[in-house]
C-alpha cells in the first residue's frame, strides 16, 4: 500500500479542541475507552470462530496489555483481537462521521457547564487525543492475508496510513504522551485508572513497565529458590455478581466487598440482583454498619455496563436513598455514553430505579420475616436508611412500613402494631418516645413505675418520620413521654376536696409565677400515685414541635421569632417539698426557705425535661450549696 494522507472527515474544522476541553474534568477516560475497545475486538474475534469464520488456536489466551515507556513517552494499549485493515481504519477511524461526536457537538457547544458531561460521551478511540499531541493505531486483521497498518495522526485533522509491521494479530494503540498526558506519565496513576474503570472487564488486562518487568517477575520462595512469577491480571473478569446466588457463599460476598471498596468492616448483610427480564440487570448491594452518624456517611454505588465501569452514585439510576449503600450494578441495557439530562427524562431508567427499590424492601422484609433475630441486631444500622427511604419514596414506605422496628424502655424491640395492641389499655393510639434517654430519665422512670413503655426514637431523622407516619395513619399520634402526665400516673381528686385542691392550686400558681418573676407561667397541682416526684414539667407535643422547628430554622438564619412557652409545671400534692411549700408559705419566717423550694423544684423539674441555661445552671449550684450550708 502506497503512504495514504488524507484529512479526517469531521463534520466541525477541529474536534480535538473540543474533545479536549470539554472532557477535561473526566481526564482519564480515554484508558476506560481504549480497553473497552480492545475488549470489543476480542469478543468480535470469539464470536466469528463461534459462526466458524475464523479458527483460533486453542490455547490462545485473550488479553489487553497496557504498556508505559517512560523513556520512548508512550502508553500502548495492545490486544489480540480481531484487528483492523487499512478499509476498516479508512471507514472507521478516517471518517469520523462518528454520531458520538456529531451528537456531542450538538449537545454540549453551548454549555459552558462540564458538569453536565457525565464525561462519558461517545468519543470512543478519539479520547486518546485528550492526553496524547500523537496517535498510532499498527494492526493486524485476521482477515487471511491481511496487510498490517499503521495509521499515523498528530491530533489535527492530518492523518497518515500506510503499511505496517505488526506481524500478530491484534491492534496496538500507541499514544505519545503529550503536554495535556503528563497527568499519566505515572506507572501508579495508569495502573489506579485502569483499576477504577475496568476491575470486572472481561478479558484479563496487565500493566507493564518497560525496563521494570525483571524486577517483578522473580520471588524468592521459602527455599530461597528463585522461581518466575506469573504476572496477574489487574481485574476480575468474573465478578462475583454475575454468578448465580445460590453459587455464592457468605465468604465470597464478604471477600468481594473487601476487595471493591477496600472496607475491611464487614457489611451487615447484602442483596443480590439478578434480573434478566424486562431488562438485564445484575448487582450487589451491600448494607454497611451506619451507625448513627448516617449524614456523614457517603455510600458508593458504581454503575457498570457489560462489565465496563460508567459512574458511581448515579442518583438518576439508584434511588437517592439508596446511595447510602455500597454496591456495584451493572446494566448492559443502559447506554454506556449518556448525559444526565437523558437519564432524568429515560422510563427505562425510573423502572431500573423502581425494581432497585422494591428489591430493597423485599430482601427488607424477607429478613425481618425469616430472621428476625439478625433483623433486631442490624436495626441500629440499618433503620436511618430505611427511614430516610420511606420519607423519600412512597412505593417503599408501603412496603416497609410493617417492619419498622422501635426499641421500647423496656429493651425490646416491637412493630407500631403490637406497641398500640399491648398498651392500649392505658393510651390508646398513642406512642409515647423518648428523644433522649438521659435527659428523660426521670419520666422513664415514671413511666416505669406505672408499668408503662416508651419507644425510644434518638436519630435526627425519627421527628420527621414519625410526622410522615401521623400523616399516613391518621388515627395514631405520637407524644414524647414528657408531653403531658396520663391519667395511669394520677389519683383522683375525691369530690369533697376539690374546693379546697383548687384552692391550693391557685396560691400555687400565684406563689411561683411570683417567686419565679414568671407571670405567665402555667402551675397545677395533681396527685400522683408517687410520693418521691415532687415537681415535673410538660409541655404539649404540638408546642414542642414547633418550638423544635423554630429551633432549627433559627440556627439557618430564618428565624419565626419566639415561640411562646407553652410549658406546665406540675406539682405534686403528695410530695413532701410540695407540702410544705403549700403549709408554710404564708409564714413570714418561713418566706426564704420557701422561696427557695420553689426556685429549686423548677429548676430540678426543668432539668429533666431540657438542658438548663448557663445562668439557670449557676444559680441552680449557688442555691445546691447554700442548701447543703444549711445543713451543717
Ligand atoms: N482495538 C481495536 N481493534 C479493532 N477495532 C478497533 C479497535 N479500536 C477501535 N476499533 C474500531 O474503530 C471503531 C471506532 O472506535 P470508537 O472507539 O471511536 O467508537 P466505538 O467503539 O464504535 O464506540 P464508542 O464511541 O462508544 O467507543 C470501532 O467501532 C472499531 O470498529
Amino acid at each position: 500500500m502506497s503512504i495514504e494522507k488524507g484529512s479526517l472527515s469531521i463534520h466541525s474544522e477541529n474536534i480535538f479542541p473540543i474533545i479536549k476541553k470539554w472532557l477535561y474534568s473526566d481526564h482519564d477516560i480515554f484508558v476506560r475507552e481504549l480497553i473497552s475497545n480492545g475488549s470489543d475486538a476480542i469478543t468480535k474475534l470469539r464470536k466469528l470462530a463461534t459462526m466458524g469464520e475464523v479458527e483460533l488456536p486453542s490455547d490462545e489466551a485473550y488479553k489487553i496489555v497496557v504498556r508505559y515507556d517512560e523513556k520512548a513517552d508512550t502508553l500502548t494499549f495492545t490486544d489480540n483481537g480481531i484487528g483492523l485493515t487499512a478499509e476498516e481504519v479508512k471507514k472507521y477511524i478516517n471518517q469520523i462521521a462518528f454520531s458520538g461526536a456529531e451528537d456531542f457537538l450538538n449537545t454540549y457547544k453551548d454549555k459552558a457547564d462540564s458538569e453536565q458531561i457525565i464525561g462519558h460521551f461517545g468519543l470512543g478511540f478519539y479520547s486518546a487525543f485528550m492526553v496524547a499531541g500523537q496517535v498510532e493505531i499498527k494492526s493486524l486483521s485476521y482477515k487471511q492475508d491481511a496487510t498490517p497498518i499503521h495509521w499515523t495522526c498528530d491530533g489535527g485533522t492530518e492523518f497518515k496510513l500506510e503499511d505496517g509491521d505488526r506481524s500478530e494479530r491484534g491492534t496496538d494503540i500507541i499514544l505519545h504522551l503529550g503536554e495535556d498526558g503528563k497527568e499519566f506519565k505515572n506507572a501508579y496513576k495508569i495502573k489506579s485508572t485502569i483499576e477504577k474503570y475496568c476491575s470486572f472487564m472481561p478479558y484479563e488486562i496487565y500493566f507493564e513497565e518497560v525496563g521494570k518487568e525483571e524486577e517483578k517477575t522473580t520471588e524468592t520462595d521459602k527455599d530461597s529458590e528463585d522461581k518466575v512469577v506469573e504476572p496477574k491480571p489487574l481485574n476480575e473478569i468474573s465478578p462475583l455478581y454475575l454468578k448465580q446466588p445460590s453459587e455464592c457463599t457468605d465468604e465470597e460476598y464478604k471477600a468481594f466487598y473487601r476487595d471493591t471498596f477496600m472496607d475491611f468492616k464487614e457489611p451487615l448483610f447484602w442483596i443480590h440482583l439478578n434480573m434478566d427480564y424486562p431488562f438485564n440487570l445484575k448487582g450487589i448491594l451491600y448494607f454497611p454498619k451506619l451507625g448513627n452518624e448516617f449524614e456523614n456517611i457517603e455510600g458508593q454505588i458504581k454503575l457498570y455496563n457489560s462489565q465496563v465501569f460508567v459512574a458511581q452514585n448515579i442518583k438518576e439510576v439508584i434511588p437517592e436513598f439508596l446511595l447510602l449503600l455500597k454496591g456495584v450494578i451493572d446494566c448492559p441495557d443502559l447506554p454506556l455514553n449518556v448525559s444526565r439530562s437523558f437519564l432524568q427524562n429515560d422510563g427505562f431508567v425510573k423502572k431500573i430505579s423502581d425494581y432497585i427499590s422494591k428489591k430493597v424492601a423485599d430482601r427488607l422484609k424477607s429478613l425481618h420475616k425469616s430472621d428476625k433475630a439478625s433483623y433486631e441486631k442490624f436495626w441500629g444500622d440499618i433503620h436511618p436508611f430505611i427511614k430516610f427511604g420511606g420519607l423519600r419514596d412512597e412505593k417503599f414506605y408501603d412496603k416497609v412500613k410493617d417492619i419498622i422496628l422501635y426499641k421500647t424502655t423496656t429493651g425490646d424491640y416491637v412493630v407500631l402494631s403490637d406497641y398500640l395492641e399491648r398498651n392500649k389499655d392505658k393510651h390508646e393510639n398513642k406512642v409515647y418516645y423518648v428523644t433522649d434517654p438521659v435527659q428523660q430519665a426521670q419520666y422513664i422512670k415514671m413511666f416505669k413505675d406505672h408499668d408503662m413503655e416508651a419507644v425510644i426514637l434518638e436519630h435526627s431523622i425519627d421527628q420527621a418520620f414519625i410526622s410522615h407516619i401521623e400523616a399516613k395513619t391518621s388515627d395514631v399520634k405520637f407524644a414524647r413521654i414528657d408531653a403531658d402526665l396520663t391519667d395511669v400516673m394520677k389519683e383522683e381528686i375525691h369530690e369533697d376536696d376539690q374546693d379546697a385542691h383548687n384552692a391550693s392550686a391557685e396560691q400555687l400558681q400565684k406563689l411561683f409565677a411570683e417567686v419565679l418573676s414568671k407571670e405567665d407561667i402555667k402551675v397545677q397541682l395533681e396527685s400522683l400515685k408517687s410520693e418521691d416526684i415532687s415537681a415535673v414539667i410538660v409541655l404539649a407535643e404540638e408546642s414542642r414541635r414547633m418550638q423544635d422547628m423554630s429551633k432549627m430554622y433559627g440556627f439557618m438564619g430564618m428565624g419565626l421569632g419566639d415561640m411562646p412557652s407553652d410549658e406546665t409545671l406540675i406539682l405534686n400534692k403528695k410530695n413532701k417539698i410540695v407540702d410544705f411549700i403549700l403549709t408554710h408559705q404564708a409564714e413570714a419566717d418561713k418566706k426564704e426557705d420557701v422561696k427557695l423550694f420553689c426556685e429549686h423544684l423548677y429548676d430540678l423539674a426543668l432539668m429533666s425535661h431540657k438542658p438548663l441555661d448557663a445562668e439557670a445552671m449557676t444559680k441552680f449550684i449557688q442555691r445546691s450549696q447554700s442548701l447543703l450550708t444549711r445543713m451543717i
